[in-house]
């Protein structure tokens, strides 16, 4: 198994050209929230805007549309139950989050299936309650081109069948070969893993103070302003991932926990410091 460690992030994260504008750095679509679970939104989009991604867009039901103005004023919201905005939003984004608090229902399943009729070549980063629903409902991946799945060990063992104690890299690997055998998975837990065209990559950061609700919701963010700007890869995934971590275990130094709050507040400077180190 490989191991990423600190020298992806200086090798991924670049200076800015001075000619660019907001367009160059990525157009994200957030599907995600409902009524009890605003935060996930939130938090998503509050990573990916601080991530440096161009243009968020967090899809959601109306009664959060003033939180997330309010908090986030650099995202813009649409209705998730509108079908029109939605289509025209999922076709205009060039990266979509799907599943961060929407929630186990129907309405997600018709929102998977919405995002898999109107895509063409966007990036989909699928976490949470969509990949419950796909696990229960057996959506078909394998339409999507550019496809990142990101359970953590509870949803993944939903989604492959396999009980965590079952899921060696082996096992894993055979599982996702079967399941949606082009995309990119990351199973969460201490030590995460990315499982990528046959290969295995572990994390060698992180730390228990993470186990705190919405830090998962907060990784989606990160790696879809990172894929946004820099472009789907495994090294570019990779960086995201550290990152996510490598802030992490600098708060738990002070902090006893790591609110996904305080880790998304520190992603700029983290991403300048590591930009201007670059040779
Ligand atoms: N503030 C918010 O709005 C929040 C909303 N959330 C949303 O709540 C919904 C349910 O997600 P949950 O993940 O809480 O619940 P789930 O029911 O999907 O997963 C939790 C289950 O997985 C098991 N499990 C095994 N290994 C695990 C691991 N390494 N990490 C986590 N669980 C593991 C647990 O024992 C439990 O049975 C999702 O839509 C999620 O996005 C959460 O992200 C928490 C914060
Ligand atoms: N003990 C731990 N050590 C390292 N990382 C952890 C630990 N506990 C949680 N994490 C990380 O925190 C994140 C939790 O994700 P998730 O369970 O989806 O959170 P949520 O759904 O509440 O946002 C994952 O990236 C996971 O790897
Ligand atoms: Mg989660």
């Amino acid at each position: 198994m490989q191991k990423i460690d600190e020298s992806i992030l200086s090798e991924v994260i670049h200076k800015r050209p001075d000619i660019s504008y907001k367009g160059n750095y990525g157009r994200i679509l957030i599907i995600a929230g409902s009524t009890h679970f605003g935060g996930a939104a939130l938090m998503s989009a509050r990573a990916a805007v601080n991530s440096g991604a161009g243009l968020v867009t967090v899809a959601t039901v109306p009664e959060k549309f003033t939180a997330i103005n309010v908090d986030i004023p650099e995202a813009m919201t649409i209705d998730y139950n509108n079908l029109q905005d939605l289509d025209e939003s999922i076709q205009k984004n060039n990266v979509i989050v799907i599943g961060p608090g929407l929630g186990s229902s129907d309405s997600t399943v018709n929102l998977i299936k919405t995002v898999i009729k109107n895509i063409s070549d966007q990036i989909i980063i699928m976490d949470a309650s969509a990949l419950t629903m796909v696990s229960e409902k057996k959506i078909d991946l394998n339409a999507i081109k550019n496809l990142i799945l990101t359970p953590h060990q509870g949803e993944w063992q939903r989604l492959s069948g396999l009980k965590i104690p079952d899921q060696t890299s082996k096992n894993n690997l055979k599982k996702i070969n079967s399941l949606a055998p082009n995309s990119l998975l990351i199973v969460k837990k201490h030590l995460s893993e990315i499982y990528y065209q046959n290969n295995v990559y572990q994390l060698l950061n992180g730390n228990p103070g993470m186990a705190t609700g919405g830090m998962g919701d907060t990784l989606t963010g990160i790696i879809a302003a990172f894929v946004g700007q820099f472009g789907f890869s495994l090294k570019v995934v990779s960086a995201a991932l550290y990152l996510h971590s490598h802030i992490a275990d600098k708060i738990y130094q002070k902090d006893y926990v790591v609110l996904p709050t305080k880790l998304a507040s520190k992603i700029p400077q983290t991403m300048q410091k590591f930009a201007c180190s670059k040779k």
